[in-house]
């Protein structure tokens, strides 16, 4: 199937918690993040002896439409197996999770490869587990005195979805989890924004060589850079004549770097069996009457033929829900293509710098800049400066002036070229060694008078007009 021709072998495990208002086993609310640690746990999970868990329906519901939206076959019957270990994040001495019968198999997601074509990768299962409780290392891991422990987050919903093998570049891997996200959120049942909320475990291997486990990876960019260090650690063991080991490492985030995870723990014998306090869910029918809302690819697709977007805008604008939402009540307000090009091409860029949500950004707002710049009464550079401005006001949390409003009492009109010829003048009478720089041919010099305009013009000279204007004044002028 792939086209690409490389090497390297990748497969991901993810963790991704559901939002549900209650845990998967018990009642008790998920909504902590305010609250402080252990204020949001029970008998049930925090695993008190004789404590009876309940399935939660909404939870199941949840992972169901993942399954119906990933093309995955819902088994007739699966079940939910208790994995033990011994460690503090677990006081039950076991998690609940799914092991042989699994909620559902063999689906496929797309993405595109790293040619821009589209490409099928393959999900081997989904299964329902709790997340355990979170561990605080006071200190940082490996040098902590000591560790404390959370259970707000113990019994919290999870589902893991393992993929095939299908994937061939760190990019690519990235692009899945990206494709991946936006469609749990599509589907209503996942908050990306939540910390935690979706985990990675990353497996790789290079042909013909063992593969490595990249444990507990938490952000997508660190998906993607324990897989690069990955490549260039394993590539130099097998040039080098070395072997790559099979084993567990542990991606270092702020060093960018994996190390082997050498505990024995981790070859522990989970001795897996039926979980006897809950039956086997028979869930398969249910699967039919699950509605699923508009997914990415069907809103790809529908931006592109309802308001002519290129297939490029129409990818970005759709790969988040919320960029997708802003995006299509923007475009009630102003002209479609030109909105996606301020949102895909300009907005997006400074919010990622600011790192602010497109939440945050006011509708009515930016339609009025988009409408300005559209009518030619500003220029790009201008609106730019309102927009860097307005955002700005936002993230100070000042209410920030109507765009229009606010050129107009600023001056910032596109002025017309004719207007500027004495700037024009004035920057030529005080650059003499650029101008000399430009007759004696060097042509990077009329940019820099350009740019002295511009700074004069506070940006409201159009560059394609004034451009010109400052040429045919060096060229015929004699030398001063
Ligand atoms: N040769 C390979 N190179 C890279 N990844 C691989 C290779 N073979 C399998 N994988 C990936 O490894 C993962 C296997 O996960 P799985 O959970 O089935 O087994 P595991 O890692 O041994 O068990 P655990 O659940 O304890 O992590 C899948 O995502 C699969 O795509
Ligand atoms: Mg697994
Ligand atoms: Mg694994």
């Amino acid at each position: 199937m792939s086209t690409q021709h490389t090497d390297v072998i990748i497969g991901l495990e993810i963790h991704c918690q559901l939002n549900t208002q209650t845990k998967l086993f018990c009642g008790c609310s998920t909504d902590y993040k305010e609250d402080g640690p252990n204020t949001h746990v029970c008998p049930v999970c925090i695993g008190l002896p004789g404590a009876m868990p309940m399935v939660n329906k909404k939870a199941v519901e949840y992972a169901l439409r993942v399954a119906k939206a990933l093309n995955l076959e819902v088994l007739e019957e699966s079940e939910f197996a208790r994995k033990n270990y011994f460690y503090p994040d677990l006081p039950k001495g076991y998690q609940i999770t799914m092991y042989d019968r699994p909620l559902a198999e063999r689906g496929i997601l797309e993405i595109e490869d790293d040619e821009g074509k589209e490409k099928k990768i393959r999900i081997t299962r989904i299964h329902l587990e709790e997340d355990p409780g979170k561990l605080v290392h006071m200190g940082g891991v490996g040098r902590a005195r000591y560790t404390l422990v959370d259970y707000n987050r113990s019994g919290i919903p999870l589902i893991e979805i393992v993929t095939e093998p299908d994937l061939r570049s760190p990019k690519e891997a990235r692009r899945f989890l990206n494709k991946l996200r936006a469609t749990l959120e599509y589907l209503g049942i996942f908050d990306g924004e939540r910390e935690g909320a979706l985990r990675v475990d990353a497996n790789i291997s290079i042909k013909g060589s063992e593969r490595v486990e990249v444990k507990n990876i938490t952000s997508y960019k660190g998906v993607e850079k324990a897989l690069t260090f990955e490549i260039t650690r394993q590539k130099s063991l097998i040039r080098r004549g070395a072997q790559v080991e099979r084993e567990t490492r542990h991606f270092q985030e702020g060093r960018g770097i994996t190390t082997s995870a050498r505990s024995k723990e981790t070859e522990t014998d989970y001795r897996y069996f039926p979980e006897p306090d809950l039956r086997p869910l028979r869930v398969q029918d249910w699967v039919a009457k699950i509605a699923l809302p508009e997914l990415p690819d069907a809103r790809r697709d529908r931006f592109m033929s309802q308001y002519g977007l290129s297939l490029n805008h129409a990818r970005t604008l759709t790969g988040d829900l919320r960029l997708a939402e802003f995006y299509e009540a923007l475009a009630a307000k102003a002209e479609p293509v030109l909105a996606a090009t301020w949102t895909a091409d300009t907005l997006q860029g400074e919010l990622n710098y600011r790192d602010m949500p497109v939440t945050t950004v006011p509708l009515d707002h930016f339609a009025d800049l988009v409408n300005l710049a559209g009518a030619g009464e500003v220029t790009d550079r201008v609106a730019v400066d309102v927009l860097r401005k307005l955002l700005d006001a936002v993230l100070e949390g000042r209410s920030p002036a109507m765009p229009s409003a606010y050129v107009q009492e600023q001056n910032l009109g596109k002025g017309d070229a004719s207007a500027f010829a004495a700037v024009v003048d004035e920057v030529i009478a005080e650059n003499e060694q650029a101008v000399a720089d430009y007759r004696a041919g060097k042509a990077s010099a009329l940019n820099f008078l350009l740019g002295q305009v511009m700074k004069k013009t506070r940006g409201k000279a159009d560059p394609r007009e004034i451009t010109p204007m400052i040429a045919a004044r060096i060229s015929t002028e004699e030398g001063s």
